[in-house]
């Protein structure tokens, strides 16, 4: 295989989530941030020491509503900026601290590889229904008491986020297509390490001119890394996660974890209701659509800790084929 060529088998998109990087009872500091990636990262050097490739896609849900905050707070002092925007200043601040962190990884661990960070367009359908009915919990969390103040004060929309507490919910419409794909399939095939897709992508949607344009909303960012995993034709899409396995039954007696499910099962559990919106729904969601789209998909959904295992098939639960 050349070097201008990409071996599909050994390219992998990973997606870690903004609330691994912006973890729950902090505060969201810089400082946390950073250390939070830099210990994420670890492993994706370890891996690419092995010969892997990745596309590196990361959550905003904690950072783009921490910054919608901020512009709300300072509405009468500078001017407001909207969503879709909040979303491209996501994408580069947590590009800067994904990318620099991998880079600092793999000059301590004797690797030379180029890293990029890409603020990608992500094409949605302003019109798709989901823009009327916000299922993408974005920001800090509240008691009930706190949320029930907010949304009589300021007039948000504030619901429970999978037993974890209340947060603020945005449209998060389905993702079409990634407008610089063909731009990161050419650096790919240059043996680029790639930050790109952060946040779900900037949320993008065409006129009928054919030209495009800004849509305010949170696209879920495991969908998006599907949908870029196909587009670059990656055999493994990897989710990163809260825990190393997924489980049935959760917050039951009868709950369990899942090793290995095929994608006539995860259809079954998904359409049994066993993966909560706003949690691991759309993670279910990204892995039945990856595995469907071709036999030779397979998807790992883990934790950090667990993902050098997990890539070796002793951890984390798997979604194949057959
Ligand atoms: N955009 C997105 O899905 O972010 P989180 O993973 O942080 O919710």
């Amino acid at each position: 295989m050349s070097h201008t060529q990409v071996d599909p088998h050994k390219l992998a998109v990973i997606a870690l989530g903004g609330n691994a990087i912006i973890a729950k009872g902090q505060k969201g500091l810089v400082q946390e941030q950073f250390e939070n990636v830099r210990r994420t990262v670890d492993p994706v050097v370890e891996l690419i020491a092995q010969g892997y490739n990745f596309i590196v896609t990361h959550g905003n849900g904690p950072q783009v509503g921490n910054l919608l905050l901020q512009n709300e707070l300072a509405r009468e002092e500078v001017p407001e900026i909207p969503l879709a925007m909040l979303d491209a200043m996501t994408c580069g601040s947590m590009g800067y601290m994904i990318e620099q962190c991998l880079q600092n990884a793999m000059i301590r661990r004797g690797i030379w590889k180029n890293v990029v960070t890409i603020p990608a367009q992500v094409i949605v359908d302003r019109f798709d229904p989901a823009m009327e009915a916000p299922t993408k919990p974005i920001g800090p969390f509240y008691t009930e008491e706190q949320a029930q103040k907010l949304i009589q004060e300021k007039g948000w929309l504030l619901k429970e986020d999978a037993g974890r507490g209340w947060r603020r919910f945005v449209a998060s419409p389905y993702p079409i297509d990634i407008v610089e794909k063909e731009a990161i399939r050419q650096l790919l095939r240059q043996q680029y390490l790639l930050v790109t897709g952060g946040g779900g992508g900037i949320p993008v949607s065409y006129h009928e001119d054919g030209t495009i344009e800004g849509v305010d909303c949170v696209i879920d960012k495991d969908l998006a890394s599907m949908k870029l995993a196909i587009a670059v034709h990656a055999r493994t899409l990897i989710i990163i996660t809260g825990v190393p396995k997924v489980t049935l039954n959760f917050g039951t007696p009868q709950e369990r974890s899942l090793d290995r499910i095929t994608l006539a099962q995860a259809r079954h559990y998904y359409q049994e209701g066993q993966f909560p919106a706003g949690s691991m729904g759309p993670k279910m969601m990204a892995a039945i659509e990856f595995v469907q789209a071709d036999p030779e998909n397979r998807v790992i959904i883990t934790n950090e800790g667990s993902l050098m295992e997990a890539v070796a098939g002793r951890e984390g639960t798997h979604i194949v084929a057959y």
